[in-house]
């Protein structure tokens, strides 16, 4: 556990996540994939401790704050800001890491780095935070969660003060991957057999039959079956959308927003490889991404198209049974499992993407053929970017009626915060 690679690894990780804006899941699976030597206990401490370091930010720096009267840790130099915050979280947050070594390794860390000067300085706030633990105190529920004060603001304001707190309680709770089955390349009894030979935890999922959900896993990239394309991880309120939409064999789909891929590719495989998916994305980066899934799942039904969704595309009028909407948004129902989103995420920014959002449902709901279905949905839980568009779109488009609308909140172990709604054109 105390290798001492894994703790320089998670600072240069938390470096690039918290000092560089880069995205945290991002970062982690690139990592994983270049330190491919280590253990399967040392890649799992790294991504603990990286997450949830993230996870807590506001948390451990209320803590810093209690027990560093100077300076501050807005002021504190980068790479001691970050071994402070990442020791913390050992510290208060982890059982079974003796706070001793965790003390040890940031003044090795410090001094690596060159700055030795202030390892006395360091060792002495780990110590007396190790030390004083039980004295903590959060000021409000924004410290206490880790979630900024403007978010709360709003959900307190959408869904009262009762749920807002549920919400905040399971966004922290322990977190496992839900994946999808492709069953045209195999059976989810293959698949649990396999995974479980590996040692991985699987337990089926009571909504969807070809949704599992899986833990203990070491590195997605070192499991064969996924690069063999026979799963894909799609949480099961994501699947919920191609699931519902009532596809029928031969159909045509359209994506608007597609990349990475989890709902065309759920399309295509229940297509069976009839009908013809449309994966489109913004960009050339977004368009390899899809092409690299479409390639892994080894889909034939499906092709990965450059168009903005936001410009009419006069083929595609009147040409689709179901057109996929699947906006860009916050993101605030992932933040369980990308917990950057929360830091970066703006009330503006909320704002301007539910104007996108309209824009976009504006312009695609073009392409559906009479009796065709729109299947409008984000990874969000604000009503602003999700009951309050479907309501503005349907005053707007009264050729469209609503026949169902869901709004998934998180729940640790089972669902991520998501919403989606099924219009049906006349
Ligand atoms: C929520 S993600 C889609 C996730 C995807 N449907 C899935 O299930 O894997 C939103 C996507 O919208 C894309 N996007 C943003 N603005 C767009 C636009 N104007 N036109 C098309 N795609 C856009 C983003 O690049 C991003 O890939």
């Amino acid at each position: 556990m105390t290798d001492p690679n894994q703790r320089e690894i998670i600072v240069a990780i938390l470096e690039e996540v918290l000092e560089e804006g880069k995205y945290s899941h991002l970062v982690l699976g690139a990592t994983l994939e270049k330190y491919q030597y280590l253990s399967k206990q040392q890649r799992a401490f790294i991504t603990r401790v990286t997450q949830g370091t993230i996870e807590r930010l506001l948390q451990i720096d209320a803590i810093l704050g209690q027990f560093v009267k100077k300076p501050k840790v807005p002021k504190m130099k980068p790479l001691i800001r970050t071994v402070l915050r990442s020791s913390v979280y050992q510290i208060v947050f982890m059982d079974g890491v003796p706070d001793a070594a965790v003390c040890n390794e940031a003044v090795r860390i410090v001094k690596n780095h060159g700055l030795g000067g202030l390892s006395g300085f360091v060792n002495g706030v780990l110590r007396n935070i190790s030390r004083n633990k039980d004295s903590i105190t959060y000021k409000g529920l924004s410290e206490a969660y880790s979630m900024p004060q403007w978010i709360i603001d709003a959900w307190e304001e959408q869904f009262g003060g009762e749920t807002t707190k549920q919400i905040l309680e399971e966004l922290l709770e322990e977190k496992k991957t839900c994946i999808r089955v492709n069953t045209g390349n195999i059976s989810v009894e293959e698949l649990t057999k396999n995974l479980r030979a590996q040692g991985i935890t699987v337990e089926p999922c009571e909504e969807i039959p070809y949704a599992l959900y899986i833990s203990g896993y070491d590195y997605l990239r070192g499991i064969p079956e996924f690069l063999a394309g026979d799963f894909y991880i799609q949480d099961f309120s994501s699947m919920m959308v191609a699931h519902s939409a009532g596809i029928q064999q031969g159909d045509h789909v359209i994506d608007v927003c597609a990349a990475p891929g989890g709902k065309s590719l759920h399309a295509a495989e229940l297509l069976a490889g009839t009908g013809l998916v449309e994966a489109r994305d913004l960009s050339d980066h977004k368009v390899s991404i899809l092409e690299e899934n479409i390639r892994r799942m080894g889909l034939a039904n499906i092709r990965a198209e450059k168009w903005d969704a936001t410009i009419l595309n006069e083929e595609s009028i009147g040409q689709a049974d179901v057109v996929i909407c699947d906006a860009p948004c916050s993101g605030l129902g992932v933040v369980a499992k990308k917990p950057d989103i929360k830091y970066h995420m703006t009330k503006e920014t909320q704002k301007e993407l539910a104007i996108l959002q309209r824009q976009i449902l504006d312009v695609v709901c073009a392409y559906v053929k009479a009796g065709g279905t729109l299947m409008y949905s984000t990874c969000t839980i604000s009503s602003q970017e999700n009951e309050d568009n479907v309501t503005w779109f349907l005053e707007k488009h009264p050729d469209f009626s609503l026949e169902t609308e869901k709004q998934f909140l998180p729940k640790a172990g089972k669902q991520d915060g998501f919403f989606l709604a099924k219009m049906k054109k006349r």
